[in-house]
């Protein structure tokens, strides 16, 4: 592999940034320590992932969706760690894909560990790469036991949210109150996340308007989350008294991020769209002798 040129893109969505690596026929290995070293904002490319595109054919994780969705997003944290699902990436992701002329504008599926996952690609009379995506992300699931989350000695309450991955979603007086968010927040009891958490700090920003942010598992704070922002979302409306489900009417948050803006719905079916922009920022190859270096 490290005598390859192997591309590359930069991409992002509100500001959650990827490294984009096209590898259709599944060819590439991608260890995590490579992953990391990709992310690496000083010696590597840099970004809060990286977004392997596979065909679903030639990826054993999602060979059985291949006839639904012919890409799969092979998502992976910073750290080098893989996640089950990645909003914004899969934003990003359906971008890359129409930027590369691999799908058109319109309604495509994408696979993902978390399942297919339906994208729609505006068109946008600006240009090709700027209309607006929305997901459509599944249903959410608010188990019962709550959860404590604790930062510079104080503890607030939070809802546990599962998007396809793990969230608590703590809603705090202040987006100060996160702290420094350089490492995890503590939660607990630990046995809610085994496998770790996403922890979003939420304040109200107006009627059915909040503001967030968030520390991601495996990659520290970012400046965006897409399945967090859909977990504060779910999380404000059943505080705020609203379920879709009851009400039989789809119910709309506007999640302010970092990085920008998400806006958020929930359909009385359960399921949550989320809409946001996805960026293509650059493209190249990496450097055979960094790639030596990064996988010796
Ligand atoms: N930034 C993502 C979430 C990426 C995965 C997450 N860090 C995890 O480990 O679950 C998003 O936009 O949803």
């Amino acid at each position: 592999m490290s005598n390859e040129r192997i591309a590359f893109l930069k991409g992002h969505g509100t500001e959650n940034d990827f490294v984009i690596v096209p590898d259709p026929d599944g060819r590439l290995e991608l260890p995590a320590s490579l992953v990391a070293r990709l992310c690496d904002r000083r010696a590597g490319i840099g970004g809060d992932g990286v977004l392997h595109v596979v065909r679903s054919a030639a990826h054993p994780e999602a060979r059985a969706m291949a006839d639904e969705a012919e890409w799969f997003m092979d998502y992976r944290n910073g750290d080098g760690s893989v996640a089950e699902m990645c909003g914004n990436g899969v934003r990003v992701f359906a971008r890359y894909l129409e930027h590369a002329g691999l799908v058109e504008a319109g309604d495509l599926a994408i696979a993902t560990r978390a399942g297919v996952r339906r994208v729609h690609l505006a068109k946008d009379a600006a240009g090709p790469g700027t209309g607006e995506v929305t997901v459509t992300m599944g249903r959410a699931e608010l188990p019962e036991e709550q959860v404590t989350v604790t930062v510079g000695g104080r503890s607030w309450p939070a809802r546990n949210v599962n998007m396809g991955n793990p969230h608590a979603v703590a809603f705090v007086e202040d987006l100060d109150h996160a702290g420094d968010l350089l490492s995890a927040p503590p939660f607990s009891p630990a046995a809610v996340y085994p496998d770790g958490v996403n922890v979003e700090f939420v304040v109200d920003r107006g009627p059915r308007h909040v503001a967030m942010r968030v520390h991601e598992r495996g990659s520290g704070e970012t400046r965006s989350c897409g399945t967090g922002a859909c977990a504060v979302a779910v999380a404000a409306a059943r505080r705020d008294g609203d379920d879709p489900a009851i009400t039989g009417s789809p119910v709309s948050y506007t999640v302010d991020v970092p990085g920008g803006r998400l806006v958020i719905t929930e359909l009385p079916d359960g399921t949550v769209e989320m809409t946001g922009p996805a960026v293509i920022v650059a493209e190249g190859t990496i450097d055979p002798a960094w790639l030596a270096a990064a996988t010796a």
